[in-house]
């Protein structure tokens, strides 16, 4: 007997599905370079309708290889434990507050990819100067304040920055990036993309300044790449 057992049968199902898809979103993190050991993790939210929401995330200190749908850990937005054999992520009370904050927020990552780090250790937003970040980021990549982590502080820091901004990604200073979506999948894909942007964009500046894109060029490739491409 669990606390699962006493929810409604689909969302004990929905919890097996977020069980299964964040498990092996964990897999994407060392696939695409952005985590080294166990220094990042994904968190879905599994809706519960009438009740307070739940959220399912890695175990902390499990490396990648080693995560399983089972291992994953469920906890509620307060960042208790549910249901799991291990503690979960030590960013958990991040991802819960993002949750309680955002309800249109479905998923979160956190990582300490290198060219994003880099750039939260120095405090500086990434300025939108590719038109693969007016389509992903809609401007710039913002910076968020300096957050110790153990409690609320990071998640605040996170929701003050990101609810300003149409990013999905926040460079918490001297720390690394969070990304947010409407469900895991697209966290992840904003934890790659905000990762591909900082490399390239550093690079670019080795070799001179960039050159800005026009804000009205900016809402325009945004507009397009949010409600047009990949729907044909
Ligand atoms: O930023 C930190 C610790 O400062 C964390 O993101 C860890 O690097 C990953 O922790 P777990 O998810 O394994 O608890």
């Amino acid at each position: 007997m669990t606390a699962l057992d006493n929810l409604p049968p689909e969302v004990r199902d929905d919890v097996a599905r977020a069980r299964e898809k964040v498990a092996r979103l964990h897999a994407e993190l060392p696939r695409w370079g952005l985590v080294v050991w166990t220094a990042g993790n994904v968190s879905e939210r599994v809706r519960v309708p009438g009740g307070e929401d739940l959220l399912v995330i890695k175990p902390s200190g499990v490396t990648y290889d080693e995560l399983t749908p089972e291992s994953m850990v469920v906890c509620d937005l307060d960042a208790n434990l549910v249901d799991g054999d291990r503690g979960p992520s030590s960013d958990t009370a991040a991802h819960a507050y993002v949750y309680r904050h955002m309800p249109e927020i479905g998923g979160v990552v956190h990582t300490h990819s290198t060219y994003a780090t880099a750039w939260a250790a120095r405090g500086e937003e990434i300025p939108c100067v590719l038109t693969m970040m007016a389509d992903e980021f809609g401007g710039p990549v913002p910076i968020g304040p300096f957050a110790l982590i153990g409690d609320d502080s990071i998640g605040r820091g996170i929701v003050e920055t990101l609810s300003d901004s149409r990013s999905p990604a926040v460079l918490m200073r001297n720390h690394g990036p969070f990304t947010i979506g409407r469900d895991a999948t697209a966290a992840v894909k904003a934890a790659v993309m905000v990762e591909e942007v900082a490399r390239t964009i550093h690079i670019s500046r080795q070799l001179g300044e960039p050159v800005p894109i026009a804000a009205e060029h900016i809402d325009s490739l945004y507009a397009r790449y949010q409600n047009v491409y990949g729907q044909h």
